[in-house]
């Protein structure tokens, strides 16, 4: 059983509401169902998509052997009282775009989809997956007024899956056995740390030269964009997916899990007013902690430079906006 410290208990059950039932949402609500964590409402503003996806995932609940809840709507009355909600609503980027090509479609959802959920769901933990990331979650958390715990953004975790992959890969061992860590914004600034990776406690740099570490530090860089060329149609999905539900996993069952997550900044890593992914604890209160790490020279300077990318496209939101 779950609440937020300061919330009435709203729910027997935990409850997690998706708004954007595409490729993302609905393969979160499968991953959430069928790990058993909660009950989920999946909400699109297109009609009968969230109430089919929501009827079919149903239809295999006998199969897969949970018995979870799984609405489909378009109305957010329906997902009041939720404890997490997830934004991934929005537009995916075609080839030969960035991610922060999505920036002016992606604002006015996320903004407008944001202040709907809180007013249904005023104790939630939002966490938002929409493109391009750390702007969506700092104009998410603009529009929500949540103090910074309640709200992140999702990037990090699957950022540093894909680094650990390519490395396992690499090496030709289990991918479970590696770990890595890749901070910054969710773009071609995001940065992953080589010196933190490790095969089984052993780094990284003691397995791998320099030129082939700096390939997959590159391959993660291109990590989406290499499935979006891949698909043509839209980008990945599966990974965004388990990544997200590792997060709400760790919030509902106060797992304490330590995760590079986007977070509103107040002066760590000596940077302030800005959303961008650093590690922290996540709990039953959202983000219990921020971890600063001790960074080098260069890795510090790589975080700023990604930082000022982030703030420059919030400049470019205002502006936009008054225009
Ligand atoms: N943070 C990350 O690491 C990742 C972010 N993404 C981003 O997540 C977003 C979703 O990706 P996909 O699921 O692949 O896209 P998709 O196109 O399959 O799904 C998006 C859904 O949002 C819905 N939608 C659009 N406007 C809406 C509104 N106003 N209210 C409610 N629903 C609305 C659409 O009808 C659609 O069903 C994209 O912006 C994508 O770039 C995707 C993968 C990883
Ligand atoms: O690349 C994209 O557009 C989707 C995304 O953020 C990712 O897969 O990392």
């Amino acid at each position: 059983m779950f609440s937020s410290p300061d919330s009435p208990i709203l729910h027997c059950l935990p409850r997690v509401a998706i708004i954007g039932a595409g490729r993302v949402g609905s393969t979160l609500a499968q991953r959430i169902a069928e790990k058993n964590l909660a009950d989920v409402v999946l909400l699109d503003i297109v009609e009968g998509i969230p109430q089919g996806l929501a009827l079919d995932l149903l239809e295999a609940r006998g199969i897969e052997l949970h018995n979870r809840q799984i609405i489909g709507t378009n109305n957010y009355a329906d997902t009041s009282g939720s404890q997490i909600v997830v934004i991934t609503a929005g537009f995916p980027r075609k080839p030969g775009m960035s991610r922060d090509d999505l920036l002016r479609t992606n604002a006015k959802i996320v903004i407008e989809a944001a202040k709907q959920a809180i007013a249904y769901s005023p104790y939630a933990i939002f966490i938002v997956v929409t493109n391009p990331l750390d702007v969506m979650t700092y104009l998410a958390w603009e529009a929500t007024g949540l103090p910074r715990n309640r709200i992140m953004g999702m990037a990090g975790v699957l950022d540093s899956a894909r680094f650990e992959t390519f490395i396992a890969l690499e090496l030709g061992v289990l991918p479970a056995d590696v770990k890595a860590m890749v901070l910054g914004s969710h773009g071609d600034l995001m940065v992953p740390l080589s010196r933190y990776a490790t095969v089984n406690g052993i780094p990284i740099t003691q397995l791998l030269d320099a030129v082939t570490i700096e390939r997959l530090v590159e391959r993660t860089r291109n990590g989406g964009a290499e499935i979006v060329e891949l698909m043509q149609t839209g980008g990945a999905f599966f990974a965004p997916a388990s990544a997200t539900s590792l997060m709400v996993e760790s919030i509902l069952l106060n797992q304490s899990r330590l995760l590079p997550v986007s977070i509103y900044l107040q002066g760590e890593y000596d940077l302030k007013d800005v959303v961008i992914g650093v590690p922290c604890r996540l709990g039953l209160n959202g983000i219990e902690s921020v971890i600063e790490l001790n960074l080098s020279d260069s890795e510090r300077e790589a975080l700023h430079i990604s930082a000022k990318s982030v703030q420059k496209n919030i400049e470019r939101w205002r502006s936009l906006q008054n225009s």
